[in-house]
């Protein structure tokens, strides 16, 4: 069990699923072919955007057809159809601002799509510099193409209009992004305190919070499916003369070794938490009452073995209860607390279930023969 804190980095790039790229591919090769027959049967259609719109359409095609191949190299292909709409979208642009080509177009007001489209397929880091790059180039392309046939005045007069048009759609999109990755920021943090709220400090473990849950849990499970569940509440013996000969601080090292030893001896169907002080419990979820048993003494024995600092030594008595022998969870809390007090007053050291408890009070009751 490695329930031990992580501090995971905050993601803040948006991932986007291979299905969502998938259909933005497919709507960018549709809307493509649609712009393009309209433009055909309205016989508006430019020399440029004639040999453009198969180079797109079919660019849309190819990257749908490697994103089910190269799966691995998704971001790669992002940026491949990063590029080829905003590549035709500032070239036909420009294309259309020579005064050769100067006949009306419509080319201009697509511009602000390679805003939105990068930080829909770059991370934002890319996204950011990528946006720059096609903002500059967009506007070196338009003034080269303009200063042709144009006075400085004009060609400067249609690039700042351009310019204007473009920073409002950075400056939107900017915003939009921040509001989003604060509230990411945001989520991530609660989660992150959420999870924090589930350990305890000290030893790293999880705590009775978190134990109360997952032992309410089994207790449903137990109820509606018939999923088995025991309890072990381990306390560490005489821990008192632990801090009263080694001092507190010692005490909380024992405490930690004591965690982390255990930690490492459990597996994923074994819950294991601090219920407080020097009581921790471990909520198994192994069918056999048998195998329980046998944990609880590996446990015992582990924990008897132990190397401490300054030679000290330690032992633990277990209380052990199983769903079968309790009508809730109370209950079974209950008869795995009274199987702790056997086993200390049977002098501690020792594992004690129901039945090595009743085995005990039966000696003790027996007459001793005279
Ligand atoms: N160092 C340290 N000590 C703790 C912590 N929590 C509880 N304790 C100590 O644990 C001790 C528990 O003492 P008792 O309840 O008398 O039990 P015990 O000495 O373990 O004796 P038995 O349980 O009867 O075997 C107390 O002295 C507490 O101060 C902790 O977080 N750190």
């Amino acid at each position: 069990m490695a329930d031990h804190f992580h501090h995971e980095p905050l993601n803040l790039t948006p991932v986007m699923p291979p299905t969502v790229f998938r259909w933005l591919l497919v709507l960018a090769a549709v809307s493509f072919s649609a712009i393009w027959s309209i433009d055909v049967s309205s016989g508006i259609i430019s020399s440029f955007d004639a040999a453009a719109y198969p180079i797109c359409v079919s660019s849309f095609l190819v990257t749908l057809a490697l994103s089910f191949i190269l799966k691995r190299q998704l971001t790669v292909l992002h940026f491949v159809t990063y590029a080829t709409v905003a590549g035709y979208l500032i070239s036909t642009s420009a294309w259309h601002h020579l005064a050769e080509n100067g006949i009306f177009s419509n080319s201009t007001q697509w511009l602000g799509l390679n805003y939105v489209v990068a930080y829909l397929f770059l991370d934002v880091r890319k996204a950011g510099a990528a946006t720059i790059v096609v903002f500059i180039t967009t506007l070196g392309a338009h003034f080269a193409a303009l200063i042709q046939h144009n006075t400085l005045n004009e060609a400067l007069g249609v690039v700042a209009n351009i310019a204007v048009a473009n920073i409002i759609y950075m400056a939107l999109l900017w915003t939009v992004l921040k509001m989003r990755v604060n509230g990411e920021i945001i989520q991530q943090k609660a989660q992150a305190m959420e999870e924090h709220a589930l350990f305890d400090p000290l030893t790293r473990i999880r705590n009775r919070r978190s134990l109360e849950r997952e032992m309410d849990a089994a207790d449903q499970r137990w109820h509606r499916k018939g999923e088995r569940y025991s309890i072990l509440i381990i306390d560490i013996d005489h821990f008192k003369q632990i801090n009263d000969l080694h001092g507190h601080m010692e005490g909380d090292q024992v405490l930690r070794d004591f965690a982390d030893t255990l930690t490492k001896q459990l597996q994923s169907n074994q819950f294991f938490g601090r219920w407080g002080g020097e009581e921790f419990i471990i909520l198994s979820r192994m069918d056999s009452q048998k195998d329980v048993f046998q944990l609880a003494q590996h446990l015992r024995e582990t924990v008897e073995r132990m190397q401490l600092r300054q030679m000290m030594k330690i032992t633990i008595s277990i209380g052990m209860s199983h769903c079968e022998e309790a009508s809730n969870l109370v209950q079974a809390m209950t008869i795995a607390d009274h199987n702790l007090y056997a086993a200390k007053h049977s002098g501690r050291n020792k594992v004690m279930d129901s039945q090595a408890a009743e085995a005990l009070t039966r000696i003790r009751q027996e007459p001793s023969p005279t």
